[in-house]
């Protein structure tokens, strides 16, 4: 017997039902006789099983940490990325916790968070299935786009890619109803879609939920403390891991070199170390630009990143920005780069370049007028309708 959860209800907590996953389904795939009590959808194991032709190798997707992640296919097309965890990676014991992890983080919504669907266990499988993000990893483009014969990507599309995770991260600290840690903002958790427009992914595996800032390390997996040395400067995680984090990516797309590389001559290995150290001189700042971007009149915006991935960086927790300040930097330098009819309804109503406050009035004054505008807090616009009975998606009057 299996039990698979789709989402769960606006109160947090969630259902699981047994059963075999053969009754007729919805056009998302989904059985009509899954859905049960207050927005849970429950489906049955056997459709991730199907959807991913039985985890065959050829719609793998990519692994990492917790396993392997496959693609798949819902029967009216729908494309989900299903994660099967190792074995073993997930104890009974926690089950619990995963479980009520999950009950929160399904309902974590935003147009820049990728979309977390739905969860099953059976037996010793965990499994975990979110939106599909078709161009993948953010890493994949920076560093083995040759390898793959991929296009190297453009400034303009960098930028684009920084505001969207900026964005994305300002809701999970500040915006959604309680504060979120990422705990592992990374470029191959920043995934792209056919506009290589970026989510973040992988929050809530481990995502730390907080109430207030603060956690005593041991309470993470050092797994998931990719800079540890320098969250022992204070003993705590806070907001701020994921700010220095962000600073790593902010320089990982400036000049297209890994987080750490152990191959780099020794003074390089650690990005975010040598970045600090070349980063005020000019000379050295234009070499360690990315190759691959033909930088002619970009120098000005240049400096702008480099000195805010520098800030995000800073050694000390307090003295890095929060969120918002880094979505205040980049919007505008964005903004530059817009055709004027680009994209247009994204900015209906709204002037990104506004303090958070009056953006969100104006959103609100916009929501009241006769014409079409994108829910700006809720990334379901970017998957296909939500079927019956998943989750609300958490709401905030301040989301951008
Ligand atoms: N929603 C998705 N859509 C498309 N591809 C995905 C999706 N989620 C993951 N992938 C692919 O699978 C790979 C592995 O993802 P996963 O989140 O398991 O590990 P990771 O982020 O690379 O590492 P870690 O587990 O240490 O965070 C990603 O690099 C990406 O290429």
């Amino acid at each position: 017997m299996v039990k698979t959860v789709v989402a769960s209800n606006t109160n947090g907590s969630t259902s699981t039902l047994t059963g075999s996953g053969s009754a007729s389904r919805n056009s998302s795939g989904i059985a009509e006789s899954d859905v049960i009590e207050a927005g849970n959808v429950v489906i049955s194991i056997q459709v991730l099983q199907n959807v991913t032709k039985y985890f065959c190798p050829e719609n793998e997707l990519g692994r990492g940490g917790f396993g392997v992640v496959y693609k798949g296919e819902l029967d009216d097309g729908t494309k989900i990325a299903v994660k099967r965890m190792e074995s073993g990676v997930i104890s009974s014991k926690a089950l619990d916790e995963f479980q009520a992890e999950i009950a929160v983080f399904s309902k974590v919504r935003h147009r820049h968070l990728v979309s977390h669907l739905g969860y099953s266990i059976a037996g010793n499988e965990r499994i975990l299935f979110y939106e599909y993000m078709p161009q993948g990893a953010l890493s994949k483009h920076l560093f083995h786009w040759k390898s793959l014969k991929l296009e190297p990507l453009s400034w303009k599309r960098r930028l684009n890619i920084a505001l969207d995770v900026a964005r994305g991260m300002e809701y999970l600290h500040n915006l959604a109803h309680r504060s979120f840690i990422h705990g592992h903002l990374k470029s191959s958790n920043i995934l792209l879609g056919d506009d290589f427009r970026a989510k973040v992914s992988d929050f809530g595996l481990k995502m730390t939920l907080l109430e207030e800032f603060t956690q005593p390390i041991n309470q993470l997996s050092q797994k998931f403390l990719v800079h540890r040395e320098i969250l022992s400067l204070t003993g705590k995680v806070t907001t701020k891991v994921d700010v220095f984090s962000f600073g790593v990516v902010l320089m990982e797309l400036l000049t297209g070199l890994m987080a750490r590389d152990e191959d780099r001559p020794e003074e390089s290995q650690y990005l975010a170390a040598w970045f600090g150290h070349i980063k005020s001189d000019k000379q050295k700042l234009r070499a360690a630009i990315d190759p691959a971007l033909e930088v002619k009149d970009e120098t000005f915006e240049i400096s702008i990143i480099a000195e805010l991935a520098g800030h995000c960086t800073a050694r000390k927790p307090s003295q890095r920005p929060d969120m918002s300040h880094a979505v205040n930097v980049l919007a505008p330098l964005v903004e530059k780069w817009k055709p004027l009819d680009d994209d247009i309804e994204e900015y209906c109503g709204i002037d990104y370049r506004l303090p958070l406050k009056q953006m969100v009035k104006g959103w609100r004054e916009a929501k009241g007028k006769d014409f079409i505008y994108v829910d700006l807090e809720d990334s379901k616009s970017s998957i296909p309708a939500r079927p019956t009975g998943f989750a609300e998606p958490f709401t905030s009057a301040d989301g951008r």
